[in-house]
């Protein structure tokens, strides 16, 4: 688990690299096979690496603030201006990931409409500079509980870069989108599944 602290004492320390990533999320009407209320938008990306994590990316808290530099990463990740301000800042950890060590990561939320996010889903296809090579495509976080695992403990079963994987559990629960109880259940499920395909020969 990675170790929080506050924004204030993550500018202080020395010899660290910074990543902030955001999570962008809103409320949907869509119902999926027509029945199945979606509820909420909730984006992450499938990475250059093929592993699951949020737009965003590192930045250089001598150069520019938190935010402008997230805001200049979202602009080449998802291909529209997204401002993001000190208020959306909700956590800051030192990361525990031995691939990514003596790095900070900065996690913000955003809540946007269901057009906005829908517009900023066709321009990091469009005219995102970042498509295709570092980003493989936006994808949406399936919030729902489908039979035999599907749904929500089918995504967490994935593979996530760093914290991101924590990073959304806690949005989740932030944000309300989703109750603690549901949130262990599909963590619970996701863990079966992890094991089951671990004794798949194939
Ligand atoms: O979504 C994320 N949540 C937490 N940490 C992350 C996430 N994505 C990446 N990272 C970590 C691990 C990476 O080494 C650094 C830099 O991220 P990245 O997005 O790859 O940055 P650049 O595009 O290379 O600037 O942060």
């Amino acid at each position: 688990m990675a170790e929080r602290i506050t924004r204030e004492d993550a500018l202080t320390r020395e010899g660290f690299r910074h990543a902030c990533h955001i999570m962008l999320y809103g409320d949907s009407s869509a119902k999926l096979f027509g029945k199945i209320p979606i509820k909420h938008i909730v984006l992450m990306q499938m990475r250059f690496d093929g592993l699951l994590g949020f737009p965003g990316g590192l930045v250089s808290p001598s150069k520019e603030t938190l935010e402008a530099g997230l805001s200049r990463e979202l602009h080449e990740e998802v291909g529209v201006a997204v401002p993001v301000g000190v208020d959306d800042h909700i956590s800051s950890c030192l990361s525990q990931s031995p691939s990514s060590p003596r790095l900070i990561t900065h996690f913000y939320i955003k809540k946007m409409t269901e057009p906005e996010l829908k517009e900023i889903e066709r321009a990091a296809v469009t005219t995102a500079t970042d498509h295709g090579l570092e980003v493989m495509g936006m994808v949406r976080v399936p919030l729902y509980f489908l039979k035999n695992g599907g749904g929500l403990p089918y995504f967490l079963s994935h593979s996530f870069i760093c914290n991101s994987r924590a990073q959304l559990l806690s949005a989740l629960l932030h944000c309300r989108l989703l109750s603690q109880g549901e949130l262990e259940k599909a963590v619970r499920q996701a863990e079966q599944m992890r094991r089951t395909h671990s004794d798949d020969p194939h």
